[in-house]
This record gives C-alpha cells, sequence and structure tokens, in this order.
C-alpha cells in the first residue's frame, strides 16, 4: 500500500491538544474523518445545510490527484446528515481552509459538538483530458442507451 505525504496546515489550535488530527480509522480504511472546528455547539435544524470549518488546510499540490469530502454513512443513514453540495471535490491548487457543507436531510434536530467527526476526506487520483471534437463516434455496444434502457432484472 502506497501512502502520499499530504501537507496540512492545522488553523485550529484544538488539533494536538483535544482533537487527534484526520487519520485512518483501519489499516485499510479509505477514508480519514474530519472533524467539526465549531466553537459552540451547532444545533442543524430539518432542512438546514451550515458551511463547517474543519479546522484544516490542504494543499494536494500534485496535479494528478484530487481529494473528495463524503459523508460518514452512519451520519448519513441514521440521522440524515450528508452534504450540501453532495461531493466536496478539493483541487490539487486549493489551499484555503477546508469547509464542509452539512445539510440535515432528516425531520429531526442533528447537534453538533466541536470535535465531532463529520465527514471523511479521501485522495484519489485524477486524469485530466484534452477535448478533441469529432463528428461521430466509433460504434459501441451500448450506443446512445442510458437511464436504465437495459432493464432492472
Ligand atoms: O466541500 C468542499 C468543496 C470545495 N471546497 C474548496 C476546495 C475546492 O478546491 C474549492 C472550490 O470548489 P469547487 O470548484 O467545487 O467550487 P466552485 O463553486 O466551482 O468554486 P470555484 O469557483 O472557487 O472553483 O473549494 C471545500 O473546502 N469543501
Ligand atoms: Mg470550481
Amino acid at each position: 500500500m502506497s501512502a502520499h505525504v499530504l501537507q496540512v496546515k492545522v488553523l485550529d489550535p484544538r488539533f494536538g491538544r483535544e482533537w487527534e488530527l484526520p487519520a485512518y480509522a483501519t489499516a485499510h480504511s479509505a477514508g480519514m474523518d474530519l472533524r467539526a472546528a465549531l466553537e459552540a455547539p451547532l444545533r442543524l435544524e430539518p432542512g438546514a445545510t451550515a458551511l463547517v470549518p474543519s479546522g484544516l488546510a490542504i494543499h494536494i499540490a500534485d496535479p494528478g490527484l484530487c481529494a473528495v469530502i463524503l459523508p460518514r454513512s452512519g451520519l448519513g443513514h441514521k440521522h440524515g446528515i450528508v452534504l450540501g453540495n453532495g461531493t466536496g471535490l478539493i483541487d490539487a491548487d486549493y489551499q484555503g481552509p477546508l469547509m464542509v457543507s452539512l445539510w440535515n436531510r432528516a425531520a429531526q434536530v442533528f447537534e453538533i459538538a466541536p470535535g465531532d467527526r463529520i465527514a471523511q476526506l479521501v485522495l484519489l487520483p485524477v486524469v485530466r483530458a484534452v477535448l478533441q471534437v469529432v463528428d461521430t463516434f466509433e460504434e459501441s455496444a451500448r450506443g446512445q442507451g442510458g437511464f436504465g434502457h437495459t432493464g432492472v432484472r
């Protein structure tokens, strides 16, 4: 398994004192959990979204990589706490504060405490494209079929 060195700026001094830096929970975890670097508990009303600081900045630097912010499955499935932007995409040249858009899609209020692990960060390879304009595509098995055209069973 390869590990990539990722530069991180600690923007919130509670990291290292009260909170551990994001880390892989198991030997083969794909994501590391991001914490809510909040000053006070946040009551997220049903349907509400909030932009929550992670207390960190990262600089991926390598254009062959990006990071995505994904929901934690327990929060998303059991409590309806998912991301207001679907998935967060972190560009390799982004150096600003890493933010998490949290959306309470549930019918109940959900409270988030400072330091709670709210989402996860996954580093991914990127292939960047150069567009080549054409008039026709070489025939393929699927052609223009999509959106369920292969059926259900
Ligand atoms: O959940 C997220 C999503 C994005 N970002 C940061 C990193 C990313 O590199 C930058 C821009 O994100 P994106 O391109 O998705 O947003 P945009 O609305 O297109 O903004 P921009 O015009 O700055 O590209 O915002 C976050 O901190 N958290
Ligand atoms: Mg953009």
